[in-house]
């Protein structure tokens, strides 16, 4: 083999990320810091259902050409049943991709020197593949270090316990972080009868394999998640905090989704409240018109992206961000006409990133995607936390409990987060004493996001160590 044309050769990052944009955004604004920073060349190899993926297709395409993607062909859901939990879904397109995976993997080994695969939380099945080819396997964790911890200790909570988490009667302790209910972990551990728990299982036990972990989040955002996840040798691999990642969106984006831009623009200064719910949330039909009423009653002004309700699902969009039903079609009858003026209401997906660094954007209502947390932390923007699924409701405990810069919503013994509620946290936190502690606090957060995203700073140095070992290793 000729090595020397291989040590010149710019060193190839191999990335595969997992169906859903919470993940592939952050892996993303990852792939081009690598590129931009460390000259690195960087192939996203896409598992996927064959949906349309139009938003993602769209993300990858405006990539430069140093940041190329392959989208391996489709795997077949038709077996699963209709109730099937989305973790499960995320999990399987890996796993029924491997050998897909493995045949581009080899070409791209074949043709260029390939120093790392970066798979996502739910890519750990790919270690098979990382080791046949004799490369490193990293994980890029998108969400908070506590969540990581979380992973860290479910096999032991598996052995230990055998009700039901929410059932516990204490709060459960990860190392350095702030305790956390039972019912607050995340959402696929919450039935254990369930595939999804299953799953999950399955693949925290693979953790410990991967090489090093990057965290999208940052030392002082958690540092007792932090030292103690550092701190532990007992089986956790290096662990490295390389964020706030937050994304910069395209032209293109902002092209065709510039209307909410347009009414901020005429908006005063820190007056609207942001509601949106991720790339998938949904909400059910009495929520859907709950949330409705709830805005009109506070009389502030809000920015709304509006999905179609679903009442079995919570993210019934996730595989398929852009559904063709008409959001607009589920309001309260003459609610547009109602709050013309006051609000905005936008359907399917906002241009989030500029929506919420406008200076007319005062709170964000957010289901607390880790994405959207840290996009309302580096625009230092307060949050109402309005939890749905995944891992968000440790988010918002993390944001609320901990942080001190989201107001954390109730929900009353039907599940429903009733307008009165709603009409009080929107003016409270655009308006009262407590919305304007949330944002000084938020401000602090954001002055510190900054600093470790310097030249000098805590996540760039911890980027650079990462690249610089993927750089210099020897085989
Ligand atoms: O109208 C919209 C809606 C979303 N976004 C962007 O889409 C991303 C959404 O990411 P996130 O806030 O993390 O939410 P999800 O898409 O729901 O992300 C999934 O992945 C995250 C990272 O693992 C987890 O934290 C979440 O719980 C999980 O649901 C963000 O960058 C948003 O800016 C837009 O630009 N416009």
């Amino acid at each position: 083999m000729d090595t020397s044309l291989h040590l010149e050769a710019p060193s190839h990052v191999v990335m595969v990320p997992t169906p859903g944009m919470g993940h592939l955004i952050p892996l993303v604004e990852l792939a081009k810091r690598l590129v931009q920073q460390h000259d690195f060349l960087v192939t996203f190899l896409v598992p996927n259902d064959g949906s349309p993926m139009k938003p993602q297709r769209r993300l990858l395409q405006a990539l430069p050409n140093t940041i190329s993607s392959i989208f391996l062909p489709p795997v077949s859901f038709d077996d699963l049943p209709q109730t099937v939990k989305v973790e499960t879904r995320v999990v399987l397109s890996l796993s029924r991709s491997l050998s897909a995976l493995r045949g581009s993997f080899k070409a791209l080994t074949e043709a260029s020197r390939v120093v790392a695969l970066v798979v996502d939380l739910f890519g750990l099945d790919a270690i098979e593949i990382a080791r046949e080819f004799d490369v490193l396997l990293y994980v890029f964790f998108p969400t908070t270090a506590m969540a990581l911890s979380s992973v860290f200790h479910l096999p032991k909570l598996d052995e230990t316990y055998s009700c039901e988490y929410r059932d516990l009667p204490e709060p459960v302790k990860f190392p350095g972080c702030v305790p956390v209910h039972g019912r607050d972990l995340m959402d696929p551990v919450q039935n254990r009868k369930d595939d999804a728990y299953r799953w999950v299982i399955h693949i925290s036990k693979l953790y410990p394999l991967a090489a090093g972990i990057l965290v999208n989040s940052f030392i002082d955002l958690e540092a007792g998640a932090f030292k103690a996840l550092m701190e532990d040798r007992n089986g956790t691999p290096p662990i490295y905090p390389v964020g706030p990642l937050t994304r910069t969106a395209s032209t293109s984006e902002i092209a065709s989704e510039s209307e909410s831009l347009r009414w901020l623009d005429r908006q005063p200064n820190g007056s609207v409240l942001f509601v949106s719910f991720g790339s998938g949330g949904t909400l059910s039909h009495d929520q859907f018109i709950e949330l409705a009423l709830g805005l009109e009653m506070s009389g502030q002004r809000f920015l709304w992206v509006v999905r179609s309700p679903h009442d079995r699902s919570a993210n019934a969009n996730y595989f398929d961000v852009q559904k063709v039903t008409d959001p607009l079609d589920f309001l309260p009858e003459g609610f547009l006409d109602r709050t013309k003026g006051l609000g905005l209401v936008v359907p399917h997906w906002a241009p989030q990133m500029q929506v919420l660094s406008h200076g007319s954007t005062g709170a964000f209502l957010s289901h607390c995607g880790w994405n959207s947390s840290l996009e309302s932390i580096v625009n230092g923007v307060p949050i109402i936390a309005w939890p749905l699924y995944a891992e968000q409701k440790m988010n918002s405990v993390l944001l609320a409990d901990d942080l001190k810069v989201a107001l954390r919503v109730r929900v009353n013994e039907n599940g429903l987060v009733v307008k009165e509620d709603i009409a009080n946290y929107a003016s409270t936190i655009l308006k009262g004493e407590e919305g304007q502690l949330l944002r000084k606090r938020m401000k602090e957060l954001k002055n510190t996001a900054v600093k470790v995203l310097s030249q000098d700073g805590s996540s760039t140095k911890s980027l650079a160590y990462v690249a610089n070992s993927w750089k210099n290793q020897r085989k």
